[in-house]
């Protein structure tokens, strides 16, 4: 299996900051990914910015897209986006749009499983579609109120499907290696690094933790 990825998530809403924390972090991370609050208040520009600042990186635009698939995602990978996120609760019609739009840039299109009832039969379908990535989430909210995305991860990880799998729901350095081990090939680490004392230096023990599974 090729080595697991690890994605930032950027989530504050100050374009400066963001930008601050995408350079700490840079050396130790594959991804940087824009938080839907972050990319609600700050919009194509800051995917610009960041897209000439790390042409290196891959850059997820977390749009959680909920209609009008294509027309809403488009514009992100014009503007230099490497993966856009769709809600798997929108519909097949609208991952198809979002995939749509992904492949017309030789990018890729992530559905997002949070608050998806049936996430297997979700998987199973929009990986028939030719969706890329398939994001098992356990959202900031969910969180608070005690729950963990590693039964979700097992269980889309048994399907043996044509994707990768992203990991997101408060992985910490405690539990990274779990979820490398469970089957992630894209880890997303938000607060545990933004929210240490040094973002840089919980950044690298993460990438040190996922590079000796
Ligand atoms: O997409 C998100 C919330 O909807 C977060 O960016 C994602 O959950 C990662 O952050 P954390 O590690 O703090 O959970």
């Amino acid at each position: 299996m090729a080595k697991p990825l690890i994605q930032m998530a950027l989530d504050s809403l100050d374009f400066d900051q963001t930008v601050g924390l995408a350079t700490l972090v840079a050396p130790y991370v594959d991804i940087f990914e824009i938080g839907t609050p972050c990319i609600k208040y700050n919009g194509l520009n800051l995917v610009k910015e960041l897209r000439a600042r790390f042409p290196e990186k891959l850059l997820l635009v977390d749009l959680k897209t909920m209609d009008a698939g294509e027309y809403e995602a488009t514009p992100f990978y014009a503007a230099g986006a490497d993966i856009c996120t769709v809600l798997g609760v929108s519909g097949l019609a609208t991952c198809a749009g979002v995939i749509k739009a992904a492949n017309a840039y030789g990018a890729e299109a992530q559905i997002d499983l949070i608050n998806v009832e049936d996430k297997v039969a979700c998987a199973r379908a929009t990986a028939e579609m030719g969706a890329h990535i398939m994001g098992i989430h356990t959202g900031l909210d969910a969180q608070a109120a005690g729950h963990t995305p590693f039964a979700d991860l097992n269980d889309i990880a048994r399907l043996g499907l044509n994707v990768r799998i992203s990991v997101a729901g408060g992985i910490k350095p405690s539990t990274v290696q779990d979820v490398v081990r469970a089957g992630a090939n894209i880890i997303v680490v938000g607060a545990a690094i933004y929210g240490a004392a040094s973002p840089a230096d919980a950044a690298r023990e993460i990438r040190e933790l996922v590079d000796a599974v």
